[in-house]
């Protein structure tokens, strides 16, 4: 079992706004008394009786660590500390505050395609990089896809949130129902085995348009589409993207998609020939 530093947490940092919540608990931002740096601190409730439904598992939480430590990498977040108490873990996390990229994208008059293929080969650098550890995300969605600051240029792109990751060891089958229905892997709705292959799925059209694919008027209706592969390239967003970006999206949105994120970065689109 993995043991987590048993001090108080804010003996070391001061706790500030609340950046974020969800049924984990909630990301806040912490400043650390020695440094003054600031940083993002991700509060999770602990299960105090293994059949409560309040708070995670620790071993899920466990896991999440484990993945954090493994992916030290320019596009993906970093882990810095943990720290546990009777009911509660905090992660202390790199603070990434340029915000979501979608909404860098909303408030741009046009996304040029070149501005597309840098964050594109970005992100596709951070999933080559945990697929190549056997590691798949799970959770790869618009608000998961973050920028470090907002002076950068190009701006840098940091992945987030591994809540929901996982760590394939050789010959193991994992299934899961966890995921965003918008943004879920066909294989996931049909319970089918999972690989990194499912974060492959939507992440290309989500960089054009923004949207997703398989947006139904409701979750319902969202599954629906996901599981029957059905989509369109909605003019209004599309007219002007290239036949090349449209090959790549339709290599990447099928049940199998028939690009890993290290084929992807080799496709013309992102690297011309
Ligand atoms: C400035 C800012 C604002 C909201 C933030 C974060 C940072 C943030 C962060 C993280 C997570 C898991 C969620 C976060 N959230 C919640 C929303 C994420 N889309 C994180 O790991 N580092 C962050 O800075």
């Amino acid at each position: 079992m993995a043991v987590f530093k048993p001090e108080n947490v804010e003996d070391f940092y001061e706790i500030g706004e609340v950046l974020g919540s969800g049924h984990f608990g909630q990301v806040r931002q912490v400043r650390e008394r020695t440094s003054g740096n600031f940083w993002a601190g991700k509060f999770l409730k602990i299960r105090k009786v293994a059949c409560s439904r309040l708070g995670l598992d620790r071993s899920s939480v466990e896991r999440e660590v484990e993945i954090l430590q493994a992916v030290q990498h320019p596009n993906i977040v970093a882990l810095k500390d943990v720290f546990e108490s009777r009911a509660e873990v905090v992660l202390i996390l790199e603070l990434v505050s340029g915000g979501e990229l979608f909404d860098f994208i909303a408030e741009k008059e046009t996304l040029l395609e070149t501005e597309a293929i840098e964050f594109m080969k970005q992100i596709l650098k951070g999933l080559k990089f945990i697929h190549c550890k056997n590691i798949a995300h799970f959770d790869l969605k618009p608000e998961n896809i973050m920028l470090s600051d907002k002076v950068s240029k190009p701006p840098n792109i940091k992945l987030i949130d591994f809540g929901l990751a996982h760590l394939f060891h050789p010959g193991e089958e994992y299934k899961s129902t966890s995921g965003t229905p918008q943004y879920i892997a066909p294989e996931v709705i049909n319970c089918q085995p999972l690989s990194t292959a499912a974060d492959m799925c939507v992440l290309s059209f989500l960089r054009l348009s923004g949207l997703s694919p398989f947006q139904g008027d409701n979750d319902e209706e969202t599954l629906g589409n996901v599981i029957a592969m059905k989509y369109e390239f909605n003019e209004h967003y599309f007219s002007l993207t290239s036949p090349m970006a449209k090959d790549f999206i339709q290599k990447l949105l099928m049940k199998n998609p028939e690009m890993t994120a290290e084929e992807c970065l080799l496709h013309p689109w992102i690297k011309p020939i």
